[in-house]
Order: structure tokens, then sequence, then C-alpha cells
């Protein structure tokens, strides 16, 4: 599965016992600068000595070692004389295998504890005699197997073991996450001072072994690569041009018309700057006439159609083939051509995790031939903010390498498209309840209406439901915050909850005002999110928040023509789930004013600017 290591390598390999938190160890072992791969825990002694692996972390997993279900392992695992760190379930795995004992659910401890360490402990060198670390277990080791000693306690739990000779080390705790404060101190003793690896995985050495593989894949053939506008795509692109120079790099841009201000100029400028020649394809019309196939029936063209799933499909098939057009009209083939894809590391460690799950078909996925041509995938082994650190070195400039990630489809899914309200017969109960909901925090002051539109995917896509009050809720937005969050538990046809900035609303507004993906819309919106983009840049909040979808939804509020402007400042690291940023703490209150005041005076047709208070789940990070 991994490619044959060289002799010298100081890779490590991280057995996923199944939890969350190997991904959370293989982003540690890289910051510390140590190559390293996630692979399942079954993988034998005999593969792992094959790939040359220098030193084994075993990850946490929920299972217990006595389970007839735990994972299966290869016990010869910690005969192979290589340096091993069991993590939580790994360290019970490796007492159990070396012949101790584990104690099933002795005493359940979940949260930060202060444990006990030996400080003649290689592991916890450099430590006092205590640490804070992050604890999450009910199985603990009971007794050491032999040639072990106990080097850790939390109370009367064992919290660390060790047979040094052997180089054997295991933790109960978690050295990974941010929680444990000397965290990286000891995965540091154990990659630098138990392993001798020397930390040498440096962006600079990692650029030039990208390279070097990027060179003997392709050989003497020719790669496209599809430039989105967005981070991974451009950098993508960059190191391409490096590695195989201009003549054997087509560069596709597609401006689909769904892209942000300035955004297609602006990645065709940057990357011919670098000497990247990129062809740029105006397909604005092509999209909006096109039509889709659903179950022998046609869609609507896309400039009219609401369906958001029939717009992504639209969208998808329409892509495909005018890329397709234009290959075919370079007269390339598939098999002189190869395909680049931005696919970064957390997507491939997805892929792996549903491996060790057994389930080995979306791993496939990622090595599929497909109709444009083999893939290659130069940044399957960045992280995001690797990508961007790489980006920066190639000399691509700041503002595009700090670009906040944006759907594929562009605009096109921030624009709420309807041409009918949304009124279904329970919306006068739903709307009382909501009212109900707001009553019960009179200090609130708030005044609610659900808005006769939809948001959401699949699994949910329900009512928009919209709070406001006379006054400015500056200190009470926490409250409002935690009301967000109760809303949905409470009405089960509401899945998201903006906040009305400005005067309070008057009455539920229950007429729309009708929108599909047509100029006028998707200008309105291009320009608010511009405003957006430009106050956040003032403010210095593009890197802080995440992500800020900016949305257009056509509610008038009682305005003629008019439609709103949706803000959702998402703050999320793993882009699973999410908070909105809170006002007054991660969003400075005069921004939002500015942000108000800006978007209503500049941008024509736009009645309110509403801010989305919803966490993700239950809502989507998208708005459909
Ligand atoms: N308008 C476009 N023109 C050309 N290629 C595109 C366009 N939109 C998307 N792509 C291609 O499809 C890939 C997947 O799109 P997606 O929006 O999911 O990007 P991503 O994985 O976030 O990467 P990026 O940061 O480059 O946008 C992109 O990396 C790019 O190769």
């Amino acid at each position: 599965m991994c490619p044959a290591a060289p002799a010298h390598s100081e890779r490590v390999a991280i057995l996923d016992a199944g939890a969350q938190y190997g991904k959370v160890i293989d982003r540690r072992l890289r910051e510390l600068k140590v190559e390293c791969e996630l692979l399942p825990l079954h993988t034998s002694a005999e593969d792992l000595r094959r790939d040359g692996y220098a030193a084994l972390v075993v990850s946490g997993g929920g299972a217990s070692v006595y389970a007839d279900d735990a994972p299966k392992y290869d016990p010869k695992i910690f005969e192979m004389g290589l340096p091993i760190l069991g993590v939580c379930y790994g360290m019970q795995l490796m007492n159990y295998s070396c012949g101790g004992t584990v104690e099933r659910g002795a005493k359940r401890e979940d949260g930060v504890f202060d444990v006990q360490v030996e400080e003649g402990s290689t592991l916890f060198e450099g430590l006092g005699s205590s640490t804070k670390v992050l604890l999450t277990h009910g199985d603990s080791v009971d007794k050491p197997a032999d040639g072990f000693r106990i080097v850790g306690r939390s109370g009367q739990i064992v919290a660390a073991i060790e047979c040094a000779e052997r180089r054997l080390y295991g933790v109960q705790f978690h050295p990974e996450v941010d929680l444990s404060v000397d965290g990286n101190a000891i995965l540091s003793n154990f990659l630098f001072k138990v392993a001798k690896l020397s930390g040498s995985y440096t962006m600079e050495s990692r650029q030039e072994a990208a390279i070097e593989e990027i060179r003997a894949t392709v050989g003497d053939k020719k790669v496209l690569v599809l430039v989105s506008g967005g981070v991974d795509s451009s950098v993508c692109a960059a190191l391409l041009h490096k590695a195989i120079g201009p003549e054997r790099l087509i560069a596709l841009h597609i401006d689909h018309g769904f892209m942000r201000h300035e955004e297609s100029s602006g990645v065709v400028k940057a990357l011919a700057a670098l000497g990247v020649p990129i062809d740029a394809l105006d397909a604005t019309k092509d999209f909006a006439e096109a039509v889709t196939e659903v179950n022998g029936k046609t869609s609507l063209p896309l400039a009219t159609e609401c369906a958001p799933e029939l717009k992504r499909k639209i969208i998808g098939d329409t892509f495909m083939r005018v890329t397709q057009a234009m290959v075919e009209k370079k007269g390339l083939k598939a098999e002189d051509v190869y395909l680049a894809q931005g696919t970064l590391r957390p997507d491939l460690i997805e892929s792996a995790s549903t491996l060790v799950s057994s389930n080995a078909n979306v791993i496939k996925t990622h090595h599929n031939d497909t109709q444009l041509g083999r893939i290659i995938e130069p940044l399957k082994d960045y992280h995001k903010d690797e990508v961007r650190e790489l980006g920066i070195e190639l000399g691509l400039p700041a503002p595009l390498v700090w670009r906040q990630p944006f759907p594929g489809p562009g605009l096109a899914i921030r624009t709420l498209c309807a041409t009918e309200p949304y009124l279904t017969e329970e919306y006068d109960r739903s709307s009382a309840a909501l009212a109900a909901e707001c009553a019960r925090h009179p200090e609130l002051r708030l005044t609610s209406a659900l808005l006769p539109v939809r948001t959401g995917d699949g699994r949910s896509y329900s009512y928009l439901a919209a709070l406001s009050s006379d006054a400015p809720p500056d200190e009470q937005w926490e409250a409002l915050f935690t009301l967000a969050q109760e809303i949905p538990c409470h009405l089960h046809d509401v899945n998201r909850i903006v906040y009305v900035l400005g005067e309070k609303i008057a009455a539920a507004p229950k007429a729309i005002t009708p929108t599909t993906l047509t100029r006028d819309a998707l200008d309105q919106l291009r320009a608010a999110d511009h405003i957006v983009t430009q106050t956040l840049t003032k403010y210095n909040l593009l890197r802080s928040l995440a992500q800020v979808p900016v949305v257009l939804f056509p509610v008038g509020f009682g305005v003629e023509g008019a439609r709103s402007i949706g803000i959702r400042a998402f703050i999320t690291r793993d882009f699973m789930t999410g908070k909105p940023a809170l006002p007054g703490r991660d969003l400075p209150l005069e921004m939002l004013v500015e942000l108000q005041r800006r978007i209503l005076a500049e941008v024509p047709g736009i009645a309110r600017i509403a801010l989305d208070i919803t966490s993700k789940p239950p809502a989507t990070t998208e708005w459909e």
C-alpha cells in the first residue's frame, strides 16, 4: 500500500485503532517535522518491515482488548525491535500483547487530570514530576507485562509504562491533543530521544520530494490541471510548473459565471506572474443554458432552476462537458495526459480510516482513472495550512493563498433560489412555537419570523427562522446563541436561525422576491460577498474565521422586489462541526455595523443583513 521506503527512512507508522485521535497524531508528528503514515491497526509486521518504518505509534480506539470484536492486529509488531509508543488503547494493547493484564472498566476517567510521572523515564525528560493531560478511558493497565515498569500514575490508575530496553512506551493519556500541556514535549522525547529521529521532514525537503515524485510518475507525458481560483488547485498548478515546466502543463480555468469578484482574472494573473500558462474559458452562457436529466425528466435551464440538487447536477455535468470539449480541442488523448487533482492529506486519511472499518471502496476512488486521464495527486501529503505555506514558498500572492474555502459551484449554491414562497400546513403552528421559544427569554426582547424559504441539505431541508429586536443585542449575543441552539431541538422543521441586524422585523414576511441564477441576483451577491471579504481583511479576520459563506436569500422583509444577505461567520478546525463566530468576542461589534452600512448603501436591492447564528450540527456550513 505504501511506496517502499529507502533503508534510511525516518518514517513513522501510526497504526490506527479506530479513534479520531489517529488523525491528530498524524498532524502533530508532521508539525514536529517527522514523516508519518496512518495505517490500519492490522498492518502486518512484515509489511511494516518491508516499508522500512523507523518507529510505530499505536493510536487510541474505542474497543477493549478482551472484546470479541476488538480490532485485529499482528502481535509480532511488538517484537520487531522498533521503538513503539502506545497511546490509550495502544498502550493497553501493547501491555496485553506482551503478557500483562488490563482491567476492564475499573474507573472511567474523562477530562484533564494531573498525572505523576517519573522524571527518570526518557519519555518524560525535561518535564516536572506532574503534568496535566487528557484522559478518556474506561479500561486501564492492571499488571504490567514482564520487563515493563510503571512510569506514570493518575491516582491509582496506571498512566504510563515503559520497557526502555525494548524501546516500548505506553501512555494512557492523549499527548497529541492541546489539552495535554506537555504533549508535544512527550512526543518529541519519543521521536528524538527514544527513536533518535532527526526531524528533517521540512517544507523544503517535502517540496523536493513532491517534485521528484511528479517527475517520476509523469515521465514525458503532459499534465492537465483544473484551476478553480481556490488555494489547492492554484498551489498544485504552481508546483507542477516547477516540476515539469510550462510546455507540458495545461492549466485550465473555467468561469462558470458563479465566481467571486475578480476571482477568475485574479487567479490567471497570479499564475501568469509565475510563468504558468493558464487557459481561462468564459463558459458563463454554457452554464446558464445547461439542463440535466433525472429519471428521464429534463430540468429547467440552470438560470431558471431552483432545486439545489438539480443546480449542483447541472453544474457538475456541464463542468465535465466543457472540460472534455476543451481537452478534445487541444487534441489531447486520455492516454497521453495525467489529470492533477488537489487532493489533500485529510481526504486520504478519511479513506484510510474507512479502510480500518474494512470498507476499501472510498480509497479506490482516489486511484481510479478518469475519462480525462490518469490521476496524480501532488498535494496528497499536505494539510491545508501546509498547502498555504507551500503556496507562499512557490511565490503565489498572499491574498490568493489565504482565500477562504469556496465551493466548486460557487455563488450558484449561495443564491437561495425560489419562485414561490415555501409555506407548509405547519407554518402557523411552527411560527407560534417559534414565538413561544422567544417568549421564554423576555430579557432578549425578541421578535421572531419564520421565513418562507428553506435551507439545508438532503438530511434536513427546512425553514429558516429569523430573530430581531429593538436594540442591538450587544451584551446578549451569548444568550441569543444558546437560544439558537435550542430552537432546532424543539422545532423540527427549523434548521437554521439568523439574527436580522437593524430594526426589528415589523411583520413576518410571507412573500418572496422570485430569485434564480440570473445576472442581477448574482451581481448582488458578488458585490455583497466582496464587501464582506474587504471588511474581514480590514479587521484581520480572514485567518481566524475558517469560512464565511455570504448568501443571497429571496426575502425583502416587506420591501417590494428586494432580497437579503445572510452572513455565516463560522469557526471550525475540522470542517465537520463548528460554531458561529460570537459578536463582541470573535467579531468586533463595529465591524457588524460597518458591514451592514456598506452592503445596504452599496448594493442596490438589498433589504436586510442577517447573521447566521446556528451551529453545525444541526445547520450545514453552506445554506444549500
Ligand atoms: N471553475 C473551475 N475551473 C477549473 N477547475 C475547477 C473549477 N472549479 C473547481 N475546479 C476543479 O475541481 C476541483 C474540486 O473543486 P472544489 O471546489 O471541491 O475545490 P477544492 O478541493 O476546495 O480546491 P480549491 O482550493 O482549488 O478550490 C478543484 O480543485 C479544481 O481542480
